[in-house]
């Protein structure tokens, strides 16, 4: 049985569920593409700077905001929200859906960048909350090409002086209002890759004197597949999946290319190469067999995602009580969550946002994911939690 979040919300909290339902709609009708976010920088600029604060442009259409702590505690601990949409037509049939043709929040920005927003709103309206030094920061583009590495590459952080940093994803396959998450990896690191087969056009009643770039890219993409279950060790997390396949032009002209792009993603540097190396050599060996060429480009992403573990270790007390939280288990999706790390300590939470009674279990990245805003309450309740329970954060 699923545990009443909401009902276990302390009423300072849950006085903000109005406002998690207005910004998480308003913002859920302008996705934009990653540095594309020109209408929602303006929106997160327009509702800081009516808070009473000054936001600051960074990386373009990022936004960053320094609050100072109200008692000289001279610790600043940074929140995190991605801020871009996806290329998919939303089909959720709700009133507040998409207003950009082609485009929707279909991985959850909405709700992240609501709860960053809402811990700007309780800071100012509860002054008595701040006790350390908060930094939000409104990234791009994390969906690519990564908006993490650039702020990171902007210097926010050192200027204001962040030692450590937090932030959310919302996952259908968590329970509703659950945090979930780890020490150490918990999402994958990550390469795209975009294939071009190149073969000979011809008759298609002539196959003979072309080179049939589709009947080549069948035996690759196959191929392809058994390069997790054949040559990386069961005891490694590994992926590959093609996400796009195109070629041909009419149904009897043998098809001189085809296209394929996908991500490959594992845990470790090693493994990535190995499988990258394969894919290459796959490509050797399917270019003898029918004489067609292969063109490969890799662009890798972002490294694994690895929570720090003495930060969890402080933080998890403050996730709420054991019903309230669970263990996450690393999963292949990716996040540039991971540049962050690289630079200082950090964890990346999970905010369950799967209800099967409410249909709120479609996946990230479909046009039918949603969620109920009460949620987002759970997610400010624990930032809020972390900005003024935890002791001094000893790093
Ligand atoms: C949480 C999530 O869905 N993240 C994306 C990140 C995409 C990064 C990039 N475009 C890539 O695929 O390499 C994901 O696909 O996991």
């Amino acid at each position: 049985m699923a545990v009443d979040f909401y009902q276990k919300l302390p009423e300072a909290i849950k006085a903000y569920a109005p406002e998690a339902v207005s910004l998480r709609r308003a913002l859920h009708k302008i996705p934009e593409t990653g540095f594309n976010e020109r209408e929602t920088q303006a929106f997160i600029m327009d509702y800081l700077e009516k808070l009473g604060y000054t936001p600051e442009k960074v990386c373009d259409t990022g936004v960053v905001l320094f609050i100072p702590s109200l008692n000289g505690l001279d610790e600043t601990i940074a929140i995190r929200t991605d801020m871009d949409g996806l290329g998919v037509v939303e089909e959720t049939g709700v009133d507040f859906a998409s207003e950009h043709e082609g485009m929707m929040h279909a991985c959850g920005h909405d709700g992240h960048m609501s709860m960053v927003l809402l811990v700007a709103r309780y800071l100012k309206e509860h002054p008595e909350a701040r006790v350390r030094n908060t930094l939000l920061v409104f990234q791009p583009a994390e969906e690519g090409p990564g908006g993490a590495g650039p702020i990171v590459e902007s210097g926010v952080l050192e200027k204001y002086k962040a030692k450590a940093i937090f932030g959310y994803h919302l996952f259908p396959f968590v329970e509703e209002g659950l945090i979930s998450t780890t020490p150490g990896p918990m999402m994958a690191m990550t390469s795209e890759f975009y294939i071009d087969i190149l073969g000979k056009s011809g008759h298609a009643a002539d196959p003979d004197q072309g080179i049939d770039a589709i009947v080549a890219t069948a035996d690759y993409v196959s191929g392809l597949q058994k390069i997790v279950s054949r040559t990386v060790s069961p005891n490694d997390s590994a992926l590959l999946s093609i996400g796009t396949i195109n070629g041909g032009t009419r149904m009897n002209i043998i098809a001189d290319k085809v296209s394929l792009s996908g991500t490959v993603r594992s845990f470790s540097e090693d493994v990535q190469e190995a499988m990258k190396q394969r894919m290459v050599d796959m490509a050797r060996g399917i270019e003898q067999m029918y004489h067609c060429k292969i063109e490969i480009k890799f662009v890798d992403m972002y490294p694994p995602v690895i929570n720090s573990e003495a930060l969890f270790d402080q933080i998890w007390p403050l996730c709420g009580e054991a019903d309230e939280k669970k263990l996450f288990k690393k999963v292949m999706l990716a996040e540039d969550f991971a540049m962050y790390r690289k630079a200082i300590p950090g964890v990346f939470m999970g905010l369950g946002s799967g209800s099967e009674e409410k249909g709120y279990t479609q996946n990230l990245h479909t046009h039918g994911f949603n969620f109920d805003e009460k949620v987002l309450l759970r997610g400010l309740q624990v930032y809020m939690n972390i900005l003024t329970k935890a002791g001094e954060y000893t790093l």
